[in-house]
């Protein structure tokens, strides 16, 4: 049983006809759109607000109504990824580079569900570096400043090994930094210098937590 597609698809168990929904980014949720693409063709009613142009064109290649978020005031629901997620439903997200759209969606919505399998969810975030996306001018002096907080970031590089470069223009600094004791003091330190654009911690955003597991199970944390 492959646990991102049985939480994925779990998921979608929330959705209801008439409901504007937050599309995820990456191969978790991807079981979650997939879902969503079947029961459209059978008729559920739905708008799609993609959190990423990875998941636009999958969204359109399934036939799933979007309307932009800017013709909307808020969303009913968003199913997205996580690559980490502890007790207290602080998450760490960016792992696609997608975590700028991801949050502005999910900030907007009524509810938002955490797909992940059971190896993200963790006591302490922090062993998954930390995405932190930052505008490419003068990019070195943003992760010099990063650094003093106690981690070593890294420009995300692409495998021809030019900079990987996000939906928005941007660059994403993978920052190392282990164990993060605090991370909604983290979130703000973060956001508060120049030059980073937005981070990976989602505080405060999640409702529930989807965890599908290697036997075939999976739980609902509420
Ligand atoms: O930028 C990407 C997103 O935050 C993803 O939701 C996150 O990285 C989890 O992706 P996956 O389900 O592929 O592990």
């Amino acid at each position: 049983m492959n646990p991102k597609k049985i939480a994925g698809e779990k998921a979608v168990h929330y959705v209801e006809d008439g409901m504007t929904v937050g599309l995820g980014t990456g191969s978790t949720v991807y079981f979650s759109i997939i879902k969503l693409g079947e029961l459209v063709k059978e008729g559920l009613d739905i708008k799609g607000v993609p959190t990423s142009i990875q998941t636009e064109k999958l969204a359109i290649d399934l036939g799933i109504p979007l309307v932009s978020m800017s013709s909307v005031d808020y969303l009913d629901l968003t199913i997205d990824g996580a690559d980490e997620a502890n007790h207290d439903f602080e998450l760490i997200k960016g792992g696609g580079g997608a975590l700028l759209r991801e949050k502005m969606v999910a900030s907007i919505s009524e509810k938002f569900i955490v797909v992940i399998d059971e190896t993200k969810y963790v006591t302490q975030l922090g062993k998954f570096p930390l995405p932190v996306e930052i505008v490419p001018f003068s990019w070195e002096t943003t992760i010099n400043t990063i650094k003093k907080l106690g981690c070593t970031p890294k420009i995300r590089m692409n495998q021809d090994a030019s900079p990987f470069v996000t939906d928005n223009q941007n660059y994403i600094a993978d920052c190392y930094f282990e164990m993060i004791d605090n991370p909604a003091e983290l979130n703000q330190q973060l956001n508060m210098i120049s030059g980073v654009v937005e981070n990976g911690l989602f505080i405060n955003m999640a409702d529930s937590i989807v965890l599908g597991k290697e036997n075939g199970e999976v739980t609902i944390i509420s």
